[in-house]
């Protein structure tokens, strides 16, 4: 099997930067890609709840705006302090299955437990860009 030791560690790294006063529930994420950089993310909530941007969101969208595609990714995790392993919201979920191809490992854990899954399992029968043509 892979080893994920290195991602694992640069999610926890990003937890640690996690801004979330509010939900006391910190998430690290991180995006590894082909050329060998690792782009962390972490949740960042707002006094307006609903403005609040998980994780994995943060990590991917950084990951595209320094002009990497899915193509170029080749794993993501996302970690965090929960007593159980902790799964992307739905939200999040959509907007992986737009980002990263469907079968890019996905690594999960709590530092305890670790998961590692895709977003085709995650987030079956899909709707996506290839509903609208
Ligand atoms: O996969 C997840 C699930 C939740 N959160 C964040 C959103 C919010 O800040 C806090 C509690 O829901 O955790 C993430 O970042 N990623
Ligand atoms: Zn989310």
């Amino acid at each position: 099997m892979e080893c994920y030791d290195d991602i694992l560690t640069q999610a926890f790294a990003a937890m640690k930067n996690a801004y979330a006063p509010y939900s006391k529930y910190h998430v690290g994420a991180c995006v590894k890609t082909k050329d060998g950089t690792y782009i962390q993310g972490a949740n960042i909530e707002n006094a307006s709840y609903g403005l609040s941007n998980c994780a994995e969101r943060s990590a991917i969208f950084a990951a595209y705006s320094q002009g990497y595609r899915k193509q170029d990714i080749v794993s993501l995790a996302i970690v965090s302090d929960g007593k159980r392993i902790g799964t992307p919201c739905g939200a999040c979920r959509q907007v992986l299955v737009e980002l990263l191809e469907k079968d890019t490992p996905i690594v999960l854990s709590n530092g305890k437990d670790t998961l590692v899954t895709t977003i085709a399992e995650l987030l079956p029968m899909s709707f996506d860009s290839e509903d609208l043509s």
